[in-house]
């Protein structure tokens, strides 16, 4: 018998291997087709592609779900030179072998519009929906830094299966986590992995390859002995994650290194592996809402590694109330054993009891 999800994990997988082939081909390219979206945040070829190709295999392996993804087509409609370049990358951006075969393609432009605003879907509370953030640090992306191609599947509101394609990161679990010093290092030998969860089933990396997936191995955070010498991550972006409070945090907690900012949810695959133990994301605003797509196959790869994942009230991510986590604020992620600790922490600097 074949596990629960076994095929929507290895669909995930292969899909998002894909995506990232033609996020890396933009990499490469000094253009990189940014534009500005209504929230002035940047928006890259590499986004609309990696989008349209994950759309495109979701439709051909489960027509009946519903997809939530970050962008949708709107521009595009407008600027034909945008359109003509993403489906350049759209049509000629293929697995090698047998693996191609088990994914969908996108037909002509007419058809990569269509399968872009498959994904506006509202979520909710009910059915299968995926969630997508073809690029997760789009700010890294264009550094040079992290950044993720991220893919989950939720079921009445549940992760079921959580996949993270970090083309930036080391293969090997056990490297030092390092600072984004935001070098090119797509290219380089020995980067690009692939993180992945299916619920009660634990959490896995395997490297990042451009044909049929290879074997993976079993990941877990590490166990935090002494706080003193915890390792916590956080965003890049002052605008993303209040830097200040999670100084304060660090230090009433005795944290003595400094965080190691990265951007894109390569930190929560980071911290399953046990690179780094804490993940801070402490809001900037009281109005600013967090998007289902940059935390649900983050948080569920961290569970199923030993992890516990809360907002900042001590919650846990609600993916059921739409397109964002409307009712969370913040993110606190860390070793099971020692998530209560760095919570009352988190509540006393900012002031929540
Ligand atoms: N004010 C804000 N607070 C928190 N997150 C924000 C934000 N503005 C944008 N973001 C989100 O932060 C994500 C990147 O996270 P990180 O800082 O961990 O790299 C962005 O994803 P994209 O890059 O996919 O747009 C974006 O959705
Ligand atoms: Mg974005
Ligand atoms: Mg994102
Ligand atoms: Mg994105």
């Amino acid at each position: 018998m074949t596990s629960p999800y076994a095929r929507e994990l290895e669909i995930a997988q292969l899909a998002v291997q894909r995506a990232a082939i033609l996020t890396k081909r933009v990499f490469r390219e000094k253009a990189k087709g940014t534009v500005s979206k209504d929230d002035a945040s940047p928006v890259t070829i590499g986004d609309f592609g990696a989008q349209a190709l994950i759309i495109a295999a979701l439709r051909a392996n489960f027509p009946g779900d519903a997809i939530v993804a970050e962008e949708e087509a709107a521009q595009l409609r407008s600027d034909a030179g945008l359109r003509g370049l993403i489906w350049d990358l759209v049509r000629s951006t293929r697995l090698s072998g047998a693996a191609e075969e088990a994914l969908g393609g996108v037909r002509d432009e007419a058809d990569l519009l269509e399968v872009l605003d498959l994904g506006r879907s509202e979520g909710g509370r009910k059915g299968r929906v995926w969630t997508i953030d073809p690029i997760d640090g789009t700010k890294g992306f264009l550094r040079g830094g992290q950044y993720a191609l991220a893919l989950a599947l939720l079921e009445d509101g549940d992760v079921k299966v959580g996949v993270l394609g970090c083309p930036n990161l080391p293969v090997d679990d056990e490297a030092p986590l390092e600072a984004d010093i935001g070098a090119n290092q797509t290219d380089e030998e020995g980067r690009g992995v692939i993180f992945s969860a299916v619920v009660g089933q634990g959490a896995t990396s395997r490297p990042l390859g451009t044909g049929g997936l290879t074997e993976g191995k079993s990941i877990r955070m590490k166990e935090v002995t002494e706080m003193a010498n915890a390792c916590f991550c956080e965003s890049v972006e002052s605008g993303h994650s209040n830097q200040s409070d999670s100084a304060q945090i660090a230090q009433k907690l005795g944290i003595t290194k400094p965080s190691v900012r990265m951007d894109s949810q390569a930190k929560y695959g980071s911290i399953a592996r046990g690179a780094g133990d804490i993940y801070l994301r402490l809001p900037t605003s009281k109005t600013y809402q967090e998007k289902i797509w940059d935390h649900a196959a983050g948080d569920l790869i961290v569970r199923e590694a030993g992890g516990q994942v809360t907002d900042t009230k001590g919650q846990r991510l609600d993916f059921g109330v739409g397109r964002t986590l409307a009712t969370n604020s913040g993110v606190v992620a860390a070793p099971a054993a020692v998530h209560g600790r760095v919570l009352e922490v988190v509540q006393e600097v900012l002031g929540l009891k």
